[in-house]
């Protein structure tokens, strides 16, 4: 009999999550039925979704909710081979079992030469959010300029690339000097460190004096309401997430945005990626490669040890992270 190990939500989070609101527990996992395969989690995703969907949808004592790339060590379902790699959805755990219905196996093409981990950022949901992000929400056209801000994480650093491979102008910024001199390394064309900058506004107008045609907003808060005022007419922004509000104990006031929506006639839409994975293999296919001609640069974040998740949560939380946070078990 296999023993899994899990963490637990023991208390919900109030404001920034502390690691006494984790638990880790020890569940005993049954026998194969026929149909059934035994997993285990290789490589684990820490996302900001788990902070407000955790409120959202768990309870205390839940499995906190989250991705893996796992592979199958037992199998009696002819349709899936021992050895094989899979993306699950089955949350912070080292093992588990499944009947298949709910793995996405890795393509057969994935290469030896590119770390399996990748299936959970750049070649993954964030690389998902990003394409669909900015090719079907901003409905970015090359010529244009985009900004994208966390532009050194998981989904900012594809934004960004995606936007240079398109043929636009990109401007980014992340929170710290180190993070802003890996964007120029990888092609941003303007970055800066919006912790240090005396004036959001000035820096702003200074990266692109004739404005944005596309905003892609990882963060939302006080840095939207200041960037809504810098899009070119007809604008898009594409609401992707608002990391700056998700440990809000108090709900921040405004942005008011009537004014620069009405006046450059802006389109402004949130989405979430899985409304577009009815395309996924194309996603998947087109970062694979631009991975693989190099014209996609990753970097990883990760974090030794299935102890260490809780930590490496609020660390990615913190910004601690460059590129994906992934935990390798
Ligand atoms: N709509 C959708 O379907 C999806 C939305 N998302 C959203 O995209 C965003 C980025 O996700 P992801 O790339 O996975 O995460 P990242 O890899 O970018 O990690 C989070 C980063 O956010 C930055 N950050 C944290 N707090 C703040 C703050 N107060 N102000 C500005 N930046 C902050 C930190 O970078 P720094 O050092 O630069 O501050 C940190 O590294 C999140 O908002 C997430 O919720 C992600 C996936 C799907
Ligand atoms: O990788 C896979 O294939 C599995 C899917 C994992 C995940 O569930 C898919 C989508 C994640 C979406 C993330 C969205 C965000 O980060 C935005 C977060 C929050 C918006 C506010 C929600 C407020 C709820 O009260």
């Amino acid at each position: 009999m296999v023993t899994a190990k899990v963490w637990v939500l023991k208390k919900h989070f109030e404001g920034f999550p502390q690691t006494s609101d984790f638990e880790m527990k020890q569940e005993a996992l049954a026998n194969l039925k026929d149909g059934e395969l035994l997993l285990e989690s290789v490589f684990l995703s820490v996302d900001p979704y788990m902070r407000p969907y955790s409120k959202r949808d768990m309870k205390e004592g839940d499995v906190m909710i989250g991705t893996q790339v796992a592979r199958i060590v037992e199998s009696k379902n002819p349709a899936f081979a021992v050895g094989a790699f899979v993306v699950a959805n089955r949350g912070w755990r080292t093992h588990f079992i499944s009947d298949g219905k709910d793995l996405n196996l890795l393509p057969e093409s994935w290469p030896e030469s590119l770390p399996r981990s990748l299936a959970l950022g750049t070649i993954g949901m964030p690389g998902l959010t990003a394409y669909f992000g900015l090719f079907e929400v901003c409905k970015m056209k090359p010529g244009e300029t985009v900004l994208v801000n966390a532009a050194a994480g998981a989904v900012g650093s594809v934004v960004g690339q995606l936007a240079k491979i398109g043929g636009c102008k990109v401007v980014g910024c992340a929170g710290s000097d180190s993070k802003v001199a890996y964007l120029k390394k990888i092609g941003f064309d303007e970055a800066f460190n919006y912790k240090t900058v005396t004036s959001l506004d000035e820096t702003l107008r200074k990266a692109s004096p004739d404005g944005y045609d596309c905003f892609f907003d990882n963060v939302g808060g006080e840095f939207a309401s200041i960037a809504i005022n810098h899009m070119k007419k007809y604008g898009r922004i594409a609401v992707c997430g608002a990391i700056s509000q998700y440990n809000d104990t108090v709900p921040q006031k405004g942005p008011y945005i009537q004014f620069p929506m009405i006046f450059n006639e802006l389109s402004m839409k949130g989405f979430i990626v899985t409304s577009w994975y009815n395309r996924r293999e194309e996603g998947v296919k087109a970062l694979l490669k631009w991975v693989l001609e190099g014209k996609l640069k990753y970097h990883e974040q990760v974090t030794e040890r299935f102890e260490n998740m809780p930590a490496a949560f609020i660390g990615m939380l913190k910004g601690e992270n460059l590129g994906k946070a992934i935990i390798k078990v």
